[in-house]
């Protein structure tokens, strides 16, 4: 079939994404790599579906895939772009959209400026619901790779998340690191790994490597773990600026018992047709 699709980004974390309510394509994980791979395909780090929601209170339901064929439980940037996708594509006039992902209810709501909104929901540090291997609830853990230990905060945002506090990023081993704590038998379903330096208490600096694509211009759930971690460990406060290689996004987190909310941009590239 030829398949219709939009591509776009946040911050430059790359998506091809489907409308699959007025086509009904088969994206096997087969599929996904290929239309992801950047020299073969069209490339992207992440496949987003547009569907119909299973809830009938919801608007939509949002389904995402990481370039290595992996279905996974949620995407930031992903939900920004999915916001205007759907807005721009008139499939629905609604300034404030709720979407359903694998682990819940997301409400998205578009600001005058075009900037997208949204509720994240609460972070959860609980290292069985991430899923993480620890004795208990801790606001870091000592994890060791290559017979050196590492301090780490873990989170789910939906999906887990990793993160590393160090004095630069511009020199920190992302690439080599990365990819040894995103296959730690600490975290079963892998990891995402963020590597955050600390400018101020309400800015920062964010590199990550994500599960299932490597190092993203961009992690949006990655940017809210980073702060939620951050502030639970007492060294950030409520709204931190977090700057991204691709761009800054705006982090806010009451704390305990209260949702977290990410702002930042989503942006339209081309549309386009494809055979798979
Ligand atoms: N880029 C995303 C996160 C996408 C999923 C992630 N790679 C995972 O495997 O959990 C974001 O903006 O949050």
């Amino acid at each position: 079939m030829r398949l219709r699709f939009t591509k776009m980004h946040g911050l430059g974390n790359d998506f091809i994404v489907i409308d699959a309510i007025s086509q009904r394509p088969n994206l096997s994980p087969e599929t996904i790599r290929s239309l992801s791979d950047r020299r073969f395909g069209i490339g992207c780090d992440q496949v987003l579906v547009v569907d119909y929601p299973t809830n009938p209170e919801v608007d939509f339901r949002y389904r995402i895939f990481n370039a290595d064929g992996s279905e996974v439980e949620n995407c930031g940037n992903g939900a920004r772009c999915f916001a205007k996708f759907v807005r721009e594509r008139k499939l629905t006039g609604k300034s404030s959209i709720s979407v359903e992902t694998s682990t819940g209810i997301m409400v998205l709501k578009v600001n005058d400026s075009g900037e997208i909104r949204v509720d994240m929901g609460e972070p959860e540090f609980t290292p069985a619901n991430i899923p993480f291997i620890a004795d208990a609830t801790a606001s870091s853990y000592a994890i060791e790779v290559d017979n050196q230990c590492y301090n780490i905060g873990a989170a789910s945002m939906g999906n887990p998340h990793a993160v590393l506090v160090v004095e630069d990023v511009e020199t920190a081993p992302v690439l080599t690191l990365g990819p040894k704590i995103e296959n730690h038998p600490a975290f079963p379903n892998r990891v995402n790994v963020g590597f955050m330096s600390v400018v101020s208490r309400t800015e920062v600096n964010l590199r990550v490597f994500e599960r299932g694509v490597g190092e993203t211009l961009a992690c949006g759930t990655g940017a809210c773990a980073a702060v939620a971690c951050g502030i639970q460990q007492g060294i950030l406060d409520s709204t931190v600026t977090v700057h991204l290689p691709g761009g800054d996004l705006t982090i806010h987190w009451e704390g305990p018992n209260h949702a977290l909310f990410m702002t930042g941009p989503a942006t339209s590239v081309f549309h386009g047709q494809v055979r798979i």
